[in-house]
């Protein structure tokens, strides 16, 4: 047979193997954890009805904050709700009298917050804080107190907006500016606003943020105690919980023989479920990881099969099979696609049998045409990269938002989150739906961000900065510069639909479709996190899943 040149991706084997991962052993999994954990909750609610009645508006509204920030206000949704309520109420009574003091802290945070929960809250309650030009009054450069709520509350802003996109650039400039010369005197702000400038709160994780915090709350001179212990407990509840379904992951991938049989994947289980910590939240929801992990397996398989390994020959053979979807034809494969396409038949067949028990109806059309969509514009990307055609930085991200598979994430998330679901909502899903290709827009520019470089070395398709370089010039500033401003932009298109009224679609579901955006977000922050630069998430890993809080 011909020498065929295969690349490779160059992936270190995985800084946590199979035995590691069957070895953890959480203490927390232990009833007694659970039941102080309860205890807490109890004291911690009575705390919060007294604050209610005692104290003013702003300290309530930092309370929630901080509960949000710790990672616990999952146990005070209907109370928080209630707070908001009457915040908002009281808010719209007082709403014409000019606010006694002119607070840009308080304003913020309590625009954020109802902005967050949904309240109609309008970026005019900043008008205040502007001179006659209509620009933000210098003076405010001093507060980077208020300021950081400034730049918080601004990323929730939808289209049309254009005063919070002021105040964006206005606080990123001055809270910058701030930090560089140091004038952030006190350190818990200075670390706030750090973080913030990294990646601000709307584009975060809270899982990811709750460690951190939690740290840093512990260090305040007025903390609670009881919010502190129920913190800290209730976080290592949860990774008790999150590494018993890793474990089923990990025995999964295992038993599909990838790494042995593909050595060119990225043997990568923890990577894999981490995604699912970011995606779906609610702790209740441990089956949906684990499949949502499973999934993300799959995908990256058969991601580095195009990317990396298949001949084009070969990679038109698997894309006529996977459309055919018929298990007759799987000898024509070469057998590294046979073992990838028997598994993904599995797969796919597991998830349909659960959902047909539960619902009593058969998904598996959907769920194949979630594959056969992705791996078309995979093919696509093939044939860009073996043609050495250039394709325009628009086509390649009409192609590439679908490419990068969150929406076909989004789509395995629906039938495993949302029951009975609606034909409506199916149909929508499939016709690529707003609230499913704009987190998956943000998932493709923020991974070519961080994994082009990688990519580009070991040779793949022109990703959106060569795109972007092609049309426009040879600087790559220029071209990052330009996929963030991309970025920013459909994160207030993803606002706007989040705040949509007629949406077919569940909160809950609306919530993790977003996080799609942000997960990908976290994991290229700083590089691949999960290709070749596992180390840049060595440490956040640890501390989400190996490590609990002492
Ligand atoms: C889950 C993912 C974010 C998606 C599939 C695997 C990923 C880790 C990433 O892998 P990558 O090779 O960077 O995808 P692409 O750039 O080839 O589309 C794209
Ligand atoms: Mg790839
Ligand atoms: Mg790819
Ligand atoms: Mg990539
Ligand atoms: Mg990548």
């Amino acid at each position: 047979a011909p020498v065929v040149d295969r690349r490779s991706g160059n992936y270190k084997p995985p800084l946590w193997d199979f035995d590691y991962v069957q070895s953890l052993n959480s203490g927390y999994k232990e009833e007694k954890y659970s039941r102080r954990a309860s205890e807490l909750k109890a004291q911690v609610e009575l705390l919060i009805e007294e604050l209610t009645l005692s104290r003013p508006a702003v300290e309530l509204l930092e309370l929630i904050d901080n509960l949000q920030r710790l990672g616990i206000s999952c146990h005070y949704e209907h109370r928080i709700k209630k707070i908001l309520n009457r915040v908002y109420e009281m808010d719209n009574k007082t709403m014409n009298r000019e606010p006694n003091e002119k607070d840009l802290y308080s304003t913020a945070l309590k625009f954020r917050l109802l902005r967050q929960h949904g309240f109609a809250v309008s970026e005019e309650v900043f008008d205040c804080f502007k001179n006659d030009e209509g620009e933000f009054e210098a003076i405010l450069t001093e507060d980077s107190k208020g300021l950081l709520e400034l730049y918080e509350s601004s990323f929730m802003l939808i289209e049309g907006e254009d005063s919070l996109v002021r105040a964006r650039e206005f606080a990123t400039i001055s809270l910058q500016k701030n930090i560089d010369q140091g004038l952030v005197l006190d350190d818990e702000l200075s670390l706030l606003v750090r973080r913030a400038l990294e990646l601000p709160l709307h584009w975060s994780i809270p899982r990811t943020q709750a460690r951190w915090f939690i740290g840093t709350y512990e260090k305040r001179p007025h903390m609670n105690p009881a919010i502190l212990e129920l913190a800290k407990l209730d976080f290592n509840i949860v990774q008790a919980i999150h590494q018993e379904e890793l474990k089923s992951v990990s025995r999964w991938w295992k038993s599909t023989g990838f790494a042995e049989e593909l050595p060119f994947v990225r043997d990568r289980a923890v990577g894999y479920y981490l995604w699912s910590i970011g995606l779906i939240e609610p702790r209740e929801y441990g089956y949906q990881r684990i499949i949502i992990a499973m999934l993300i397996s799959m995908v990256t398989t058969i991601d580095d099969i195009f990317d990396i390994y298949g001949t084009l020959e070969e990679l038109h053979l698997f894309t006529n099979v996977i459309q055919r979807w018929d298990i007759e034809l799987i000898d024509r494969l070469p057998v590294y696609m046979q073992i990838c396409f028997l598994a993904l038949h599995n797969f796919i067949n597991e998830v349909a049998y659960n959902f047909l028990k539960e619902q009593g109806s058969n998904i598996i059309p959907h769920l194949r045409k979630s594959f056969t969509d992705l791996i078309a514009t995979y093919m696509q990307e093939a044939k860009w990269y073996h043609n050495g055609d250039k394709p325009s930085l628009e086509e390649y991200l009409n192609n590439g938002k679908i490419s990068v598979a969150g929406c076909l994430v989004s789509h395995y998330m629906y039938f495993l989150l949302t029951n009975p679901i609606k034909h409506e909502a199916v149909q929508a899903m499939y016709e690529y739906h707003n609230i499913i290709q704009l987190p998956s827009m943000i998932a493709r520019l923020a991974d070519d961000i961080g994994s082009g470089p990688a990519e580009m070395k070991r040779g793949d398709v022109p990703k959106a900065i060569q795109c972007y370089m092609n049309e426009t010039g040879p600087s790559e500033k220029q071209a990052q510069k330009h996929l963030k401003f991309l970025i920013h932009e459909t994160w207030k298109k993803i606002n706007t639909e989040v705040l949509a009224a007629d949406s077919p679609f569940s909160p809950t579901f609306i919530r993790c479709c977003v996080n799609v955006g942000r997960m990908t977000q976290y994991m290229y922050q700083h590089g691949d996190g999960i290709g070749v630069h596992q180390s840049v998430l060595k440490d956040g890993i640890k501390g989400l899943l190996f490590e609990p809080i002492a």
